[in-house]
């Protein structure tokens, strides 16, 4: 019997697991299996997210839930273990819109030797015009890196046309051209929703030249290209040398700059050092404002982190964000890649945010770091195993449990760090006389009390990053 998990549920979740982490799932597979298989049984598989501690996939019919199950279980184990879950998980929901599919359970499987068909290369009429809908400045976190480029952008947006044509947006890869691109097209669409935009990368601009080229469409082309109020092309430094499509891109560049349509070009580089680029092409794309984006600063770092967990509802503890923003530092790219690894990393293997944890989870794809405790860390990790807010642990009450919990957190604090008993007195508000009498009672008690004694070798192991040995998380 076909077993319905809650698909609004599911679908609640599907954020917590990153499309990075599932296609390194599938690269996993892919290079375990035919390509016929994968084509036959993974192209259509869906991924619904994580759902406490399991990967929730989508598959068309009961029958493929059966095969998956017999056939594949073993191997996406062993995907997502490759990728650091300890006890991996994984179930297959079919999804409601297969659900009237002709296959039974009794039938033979789909002749597995026609590989799925390729899309075909999208034509000129359909591959963009579609805005990413995350790209708008309210999501743009402004810092010293980029605010030259994004007040030009807003300018731009206010007063398209007029303020600077063209605007041109270098800087290397991962680092919001795009992003403010398309929040220059949200913002003039909101304003005036009868405008055109356009956002084209070069190599769709090329391939739609080919494609009118070889269709005899050239007027349709032109009319298009032509026609629009805001253009916004991505990645110009592949004009170079594409003689044609640099002709053709000049004569689309001076309709639209002579009836004062606004032009946005983004490149890795600047105009200058374009190489095989035409120079009328380079002198038109020094007439505007050219605007450059570094890599972020820390700061910009966690500002970016805190705003994702927040828009994807994932509530991660401050520290985790700071360590995540030390580990990946030059592209924006990878920094949002690993949050999700972090986020499907404690969601699969069902343990809380920690410093530890994400520090494990990041460390197959990034070098891996030393992580230092600190006090925050212990009194979060105490206050999560003993149910009850770090404010409490740290207030004055005066409980057996909130003790317990508080002196349990100090014994552990001067264990993990290299606080002076001062100093974690003055953390908690207390003199440095309390933290030894809470150590030496832990220390006591631990000798008589042999839950304790697991709930504190239990939160010693996950500060240091060793819970995989740990049964009960
Ligand atoms: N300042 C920022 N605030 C919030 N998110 C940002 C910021 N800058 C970049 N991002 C995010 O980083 C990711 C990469 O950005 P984007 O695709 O715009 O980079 P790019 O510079 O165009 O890269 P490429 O050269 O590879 O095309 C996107 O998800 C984007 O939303």
């Amino acid at each position: 019997m076909i077993c319905w998990l809650p698909l609004k549920s599911a679908l609640r979740e599907v954020r917590l697991i990153s499309q990075e982490i599932w296609s390194d799932v599938l690269g996993y597979v892919r290079k375990n299996i035919t390509e016929v298989e994968y084509h036959t049984w993974f192209a259509p598989v869906k991924n619904l997210g994580v759902q406490d501690g399991s990967l929730v996939l989508g598959v068309r019919n009961s029958f493929a839930q059966e095969w998956f199950r017999k056939n594949y279980l073993k191997l996406l184990e062993d995907a997502l273990r490759s990728l650091g879950a300890q006890d991996p998980q994984v179930s297959f929901q079919v999804l409601p819109a297969a659900q009237d599919a002709l296959l039974l359970p009794s039938d033979p499987p789909p002749p597995p030797s026609v590989p799925a068909p390729r899309a075909p290369a999208p034509t000129f009429t359909e591959n963009r015009k579609v805005l990413n809908p995350k790209y708008t400045f309210e999501n743009f976190v402004v810092g010293p890196n980029n605010n030259l480029a994004h007040a030009a952008a807003l300018a731009v947006a206010e007063s398209p046309g007029k303020a600077y044509n063209p605007l041109f947006i270098y800087g290397d890869v991962g680092l919001g051209k795009t992003h403010l691109m398309h929040a220059v097209g949200h913002y003039m669409l909101e304003r005036f929703p009868g405008k055109r935009v356009e956002y084209v990368s070069t190599e769709s601009f090329t391939n739609d030249l080919i494609n009118a080229i070889r269709d005899d469409k050239m007027t349709q082309f032109r009319n298009r290209y032509r026609s629009v109020d805001l253009l916004l092309v991505d990645d110009i430094q592949f004009l170079a040398g594409k003689e044609r499509t640099q002709e053709e891109f000049f004569h689309t560049f001076n309709a639209l700059y002579e009836n004062h349509k606004q032009i946005i070009l983004s490149s890795d580089r600047p105009p200058k050092d374009i190489q095989t680029l035409e120079g009328r092409l380079r002198s038109r794309f020094e007439w505007g404002l050219i605007t450059d984006i570094q890599s972020p600063e820390y700061e910009t770092r966690v500002a970016i982190l805190k705003m994702n967990a927040e828009h994807n509802r994932i509530d991660i503890p401050q520290e985790v964000l700071e360590l995540i923003a030390r580990q990946v530092t030059s592209n924006i790219r990878e920094l949002e890649g690993a949050l999700m690894r972090v986020v499907a990393f404690s969601s699969l293997n069902n343990v809380p945010f920690s410093r530890a944890v994400a520090a494990k989870a990041l460390s197959n794809v990034f070098a891996p770091q030393e992580v230092k405790v600190e006090m925050m860390d212990v009194l979060r990790q105490v206050a999560a195993q003993f149910n009850m807010p770090p404010d409490v642990i740290r207030g004055s009450g005066r409980v057996r449990e909130v003790v317990q919990a508080r002196q349990v957190a100090q014994y552990l604090i001067r264990e993990l760090t290299d606080h002076s008993l001062p100093e974690i007195g003055q953390f908690f508000g207390r003199d440095h006389s309390t933290v030894m009498h809470a150590i030496s009672k832990v220390s006591e008690q631990m000798g008589k009390d042999s839950e304790l004694t697991s709930t504190v070798d239990l939160l010693r192991r996950r500060m240091k990053g060793q819970d995989d040995e740990d049964s009960d998380a």
